[in-house]
């Protein structure tokens, strides 16, 4: 296919102390007593440039929550180094924000206050943060819910809350570990246009986690698919459409041949994975 290229390194990939992530060689093991060790990943290397939005494909297993989780500072990296323009990265840090699988709203506080939350956090005064609040409510489709405390909102909501959450603060880096998994269809096709939107108005390094080939299409400027068992990075392909992505794109020859091409690597890698269990 003309339009892929195997692109081993992003254009205007990060350099440390450009903005950006550069993963050099990790390598991750989760170990218990008593059992061996399970390579979660193998000596990954990665430059995601400053503005790229990237995303993650691979079977389940493969590894794409622990490296999200190992960028985002929440478990210590074991061999090799991430480095963000800040330095390396050894916990969670500001410039880094990550909306997870399942939520994390704090159950106590309202929608409103879960979002003005991270703003106060983050040091946004009074004023700017109640209007950012209202914007980023808004923006989720959540006008009207501002009072409502998580248990009283859909799962889907409450996710739309979390997400409002950390788009608010925009942070130079967003992590997103299937962000839209919990969502009906609808939603989260509206929810991905919204991000791509939000990305374009305010470009910053993202990493997206996804299963969903279509999803990480749509979204992406690069993706990594990853292979399980021990974890690596089997493929790095350009995304070559246009900036400006909508309905259209989703019906665009390119589109359709991009997703197809993306779909039968990730099943080879599926099927790998499955051969490997058996
Ligand atoms: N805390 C843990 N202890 C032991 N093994 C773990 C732990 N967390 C993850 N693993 C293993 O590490 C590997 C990678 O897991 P990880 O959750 O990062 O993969 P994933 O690609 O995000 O999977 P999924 O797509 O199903 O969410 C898997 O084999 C998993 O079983």
């Amino acid at each position: 296919m003309s339009a892929l290229r195997q692109a081993p390194a992003a254009d205007g990939a990060a350099a440390p102390g450009a903005s950006g992530i550069r993963i050099d060689t990790v390598t991750h093991a989760y170990r218990s007593p008593g059992r061996p060790p399970v390579i979660a990943l193998d000596r990954i290397s990665l430059d995601i440039g400053p503005t790229e939005f990237h995303a993650l494909l691979g079977p389940s297993g493969c590894g794409k929550s622990t490296l999200l989780y190992l960028l985002g500072g929440f478990i210590p990296v074991q061999e090799g180094a991430i480095t963000t323009p800040k330095g390396r990265v050894t916990a969670p840090g500001p410039e880094r924000s990550i909306v997870f699988q399942n939520f994390a709203l704090f159950p106590w506080k309202t929608v409103r206050e879960n979002v003005l939350y991270g703003l106060r956090k983050s040091g946004v005064g009074r004023e700017e943060s109640e209007a950012r609040a209202r914007d980023f409510i808004a923006l989720v489709h959540l006008t009207g819910f501002e009072d409502a405390y998580p248990s009283q909102l859909s799962g889907g909501m409450q996710q739309r809350a979390a997400i409002a959450r950390t788009l608010a603060v925009d942070p130079k880096i967003l992590l997103m570990d299937e962000p839209f998994g919990a969502l009906d269809a609808q939603t989260r096709r509206v929810m991905q246009e919204e991000l791509r939107a939000i990305w374009q108005r305010s470009p910053k390094t993202v990493v997206f986690v996804t299963h969903d080939v279509q999803e990480a299409v749509f979204l992406a400027d690069r993706i990594s698919i990853m292979s399980s068992r021990p974890g690596r990075i089997q493929h790095i392909l350009d995304v070559p459409l246009p900036k400006e992505r909508g309905e259209d794109t989703l019906e665009s020859r390119e589109f359709i041949q991009l997703s197809e091409h993306i779909w039968r690597l990730v099943r080879e890698q599926a099927v790998a994975a499955t051969r490997g269990r058996l």
